[in-house]
């Protein structure tokens, strides 16, 4: 079965006037393809794989990848499975989930925070807090963007959830502004998506000022 077989794009609708929310779910992690492409790969740059210190490095490599893009097989709908009903109809927001993705540029790291918050639907339905980490981990263990992982989490939650407002908040420094290219250590990208009643600004406004307080500024 060729790559573009086996990676099944389903695209999951919410209840009308709701954003989509991708459930993108590759079937397989092809381990052999990987360490034959590493192996490919050190040949390319000059090396030669068959070296000591390289022998292990094509399986060891394809072990790290299976673990890097694991969030490709997992459906993210799993990570809100748990739900319970509080009767809490305020903000919940857990700030500075620690964030590890990898660019689908240059396949290269970016790393940072991720600041999550929903206002519970009027039902008063909450998820648990490890779960809105786990969101963002099934989300960042992909190829990225980081305003598509954005949007992707704020859109789960959407559609998870059907709270009254999301705001997604990312900040992250991309290895490949830092280690190579453009070379600017320490620059940061911000990104946020925004949803339902958090859209408005005073709740926004409010709600920034928790996810920028926690650090005194
Ligand atoms: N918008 C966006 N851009 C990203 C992200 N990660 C990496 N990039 C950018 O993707 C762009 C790819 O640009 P190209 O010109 O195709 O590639 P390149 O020649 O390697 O670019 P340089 O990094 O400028 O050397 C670069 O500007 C990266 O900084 C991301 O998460 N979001
Ligand atoms: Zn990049």
């Amino acid at each position: 079965m060729t790559a573009a077989g086996r990676l099944t794009r389903l695209t999951r609708r919410g209840p009308p006037g709701r954003r989509k929310y991708s459930a993108r779910v590759s079937a397989e992690f092809d381990h052999d393809r990987v360490k034959a492409a590493v192996r490919e790969l050190l040949f390319g740059i000059g090396e030669d794989p068959d070296r000591d210190g390289l022998r292990d490095t094509p399986d060891r490599v394809a072990r790290a990848y299976a673990e890097m893009f694991s969030g490709l097989r997992t459906d993210p709908a799993e990570a809100l499975s748990t739900t319970f009903d509080l009767g809490h109809d305020e903000l919940v927001l857990v700030t500075d989930i620690e964030l590890w993705s990898v660019c689908e540029h240059h396949l290269l790291p970016f790393t940072g925070v991720a600041h999550v918050g929903y206002i519970p639907a009027p039902d008063g339905r909450i998820t648990g807090l490890s779960k809105l980490a786990r969101l963002v981990d099934v989300y960042a263990k992909r190829p990225q963007v980081q305003e598509r992982l954005t949007t992707e989490v704020a859109n789960a939650l959407v559609h998870g959830l059907q709270p009254r407002g999301v705001i997604v908040v990312m900040e992250a420094e991309h290895l490949c502004m830092t280690m190579r290219g453009v070379r600017k250590p320490g620059a940061q990208t911000i990104t946020s998506a925004v949803r339902g009643q958090l859209r408005d600004p005073t709740t926004r406004a409010e709600a920034l000022a928790l996810i920028r307080g926690r650090r005194g500024g």
